[in-house]
């Protein structure tokens, strides 16, 4: 219980209507979950406007309502607050609502294209192996000191990431990590959040569908770094093309790690096999049990976050060498007859280009690689070519299937995957709408020693089609069909 003086704290409203001495029981930006006693926040979505759902939230029992544009009719027995953006908004009352919990904690986010919930992931694993009670916000799972809380979104919505960081200042973590996405950013989910510091990852091709341009995607990642405090650490990949554009405007330490340009923390990669890496990380030769050129970025921007948080370099290093990250990425299992098959979490151009050279890096022989890959439903529609495309041009033979439909024809997505493949590669490629059907396919063109990449879902054990979710995994395909390759 709060009262809303104390949850408006900080929030700069242009008019009040009633009393700001009452007691708030919730926060809510959902009329449908107004309980009794609640604040609602009424915010303009991409959907609908929340404006729209004031009467019902207070049908519903709320007695304060947070809007951009006031209703034509307001009641004397509901307070009004108006605001110039309610999703700011939203971040401050839910923050103050929970008492502020990312101030009393180390909280550090990661954001980027790809490699977000595995650095994040190691980053809590890590910690919690040097002692620390820590917390994690991701795509795979939340987790408060080994318990598991499942995750919705890679960043949840501002009440939710409070409720959690609060849960977690409760249960005495140390350090909080969180995946920042770039919806979050852009719909200020992480508003009002104090950060001790920032990762950036990479920035390559993803969700135009949200954001439209490239620009647009980059400027809302460069937002998470130009709202850090000035004595948090912006940490950055200077490999990466738009690694310096980052930092451009932060009050934040900016500092960098890479593996082939200068940088505060470097490695270089001294051997790439599907056992690990070798790598020389900031002058000390490491195995690690992590895979491919793209988890040496990871490793290392870990190394370097653990640095900047003052750990133990000796202890990081012996830690982080047993890790093997999150679940569904680059995850491979072998057939009796030798056949290998990996499931891995690429849905972008880039991550199905890192993990296929990955794969043509460190296999052996000549042996053949087959990729079964599909593409999301309702997500950035330009990227189901290129992805089609990168898998040909990587692979020898392809099989492109379903990812999750969500409200899409199936059979539409793969039509538009289609027109990425050369002609030239046609009669190398298959397509199958069932993810199943499509996974057997490989399995049974797969000759002893094959490498079969199963590409786009990773941990996910479900298959969303028009909003329902069928339990569907990867890896238990791969297993069932693995059994009888004998
Ligand atoms: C496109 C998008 O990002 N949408 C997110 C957004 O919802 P929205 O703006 O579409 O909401 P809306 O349906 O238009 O509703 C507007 C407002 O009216 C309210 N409303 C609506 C109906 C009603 O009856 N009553 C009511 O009060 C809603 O609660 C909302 O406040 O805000 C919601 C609350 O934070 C999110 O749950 C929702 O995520 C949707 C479900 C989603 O699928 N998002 C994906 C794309 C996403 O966020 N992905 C990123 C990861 C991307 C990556 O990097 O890979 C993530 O962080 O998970
Ligand atoms: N540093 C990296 N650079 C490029 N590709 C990567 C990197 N790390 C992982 N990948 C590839 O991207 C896939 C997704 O990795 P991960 O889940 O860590 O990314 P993410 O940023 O959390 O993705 P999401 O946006 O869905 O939350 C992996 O399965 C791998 O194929
Ligand atoms: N966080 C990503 C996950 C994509 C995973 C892929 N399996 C898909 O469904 O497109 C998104 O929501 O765009
Ligand atoms: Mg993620």
């Amino acid at each position: 219980m709060r009262y809303l003086s104390d949850i408006i704290d900080g929030l700069a409203f242009t008019e009040l209507q009633g009393s700001a001495d009452v007691e708030i029981t919730a926060i809510a930006f959902d009329s449908r979950k107004v309980i009794p006693g609640s604040m609602f926040v009424a915010v303009k979505g991409t959907v609908v406007d929340g404006h729209d759902y004031i009467d019902q939230a207070i049908k519903n029992g709320a007695i304060a309502v947070i809007c951009e544009d006031l209703p034509a009719r307001t009641t004397g027995e509901v307070d009004f607050l108006m605001v110039a953006d309610s999703a700011v908004a939203l971040g401050i009352v839910a923050a103050n609502f929970y008492d502020n919990p990312s101030q009393k904690l180390k909280l550090v986010g990661v954001t980027g294209t790809n490699g977000k919930t595995t650095i994040a992931t190691l980053l809590y694993q890590l910690f919690r192996d040097l002692g620390y009670k820590c917390g994690l916000l991701s795509t795979v799972e939340n987790q408060i000191n080994g318990k598991v809380i499942p995750s919705t979104h890679t960043t949840p919505d501002p009440i939710e990431i409070n409720k959690l960081l609060a849960e977690m200042v409760d249960s005495g973590c140390d350090y909080g990590f969180m995946e920042v996405s770039s919806h979050a950013i852009s719909q200020k989910r992480i508003e009002h959040l104090v950060f001790a510091g920032g990762v950036f990852t990479n920035l390559t091709h993803d969700h135009l569908d949200y954001h439209k341009t490239f620009l647009r995607y980059l400027n809302a990642k460069k937002a998470f770094f130009d709202g850090l405090p000035k004595d948090a650490f912006a940490l950055t990949n200077s490999d990466d093309k738009n690694g310096n554009v980052m930092l451009q405007n932060t009050a934040a330490h900016k500092k960098s790690y890479g593996l082939k340009t200068m940088a505060d923390y470097k490695a270089r990669i001294l051997e790439n096999q599907f056992s690990g890496l070798l790598l020389q990380i900031d002058g000390e030769e490491v195995w690690f049990k992590m895979v491919g050129t793209f988890n040496a970025y990871n490793l290392l921007g870990v190394y370097a976050t653990a640095m900047l948080l003052e750990q133990d370099k000796a202890k990081v290093l012996t830690s982080l060498s047993k890790l093997t990250g999150a679940e569904g990425r680059f995850e491979y299992i072998t057939a009796p007859n030798k056949v290998v098959g990996i499931v891995d979490y690429a849905h972008t151009p880039d991550a199905v280009q890192n993990v296929l050279s990955t794969i043509h890096d460190i296999r052996k022989g000549n042996e053949k690689v087959i990729t079964v890959i599909g593409c999301g439903g309702d997500r950035d529609k330009t990227k189901r070519p290129i992805m089609a495309k990168t898998a040909c041009e990587w692979s020898d033979k392809v099989i492109l299937t379903s990812d999750n439909p969500r409200t899409e024809d199936p059979a539409q997505i793969i039509k538009e995957m289609e027109e990425g493949v050369d002609p030239a590669f046609k009669r190398h490629t298959v397509s199958i709408i069932d993810r199943h059907e499509a996974i057997k396919t490989a399995c049974m063109l797969a000759n002893p020693g094959d490498i079969i990449l199963v590409a786009g879902k990773g941990h996910e054990n479900y298959q969303e089609i028009n909003g329902v979710k069928n339990h569907f995994d990867d890896m238990e395909e791969l297993e069932a069909q693995f059994k009888d390759l004998i």
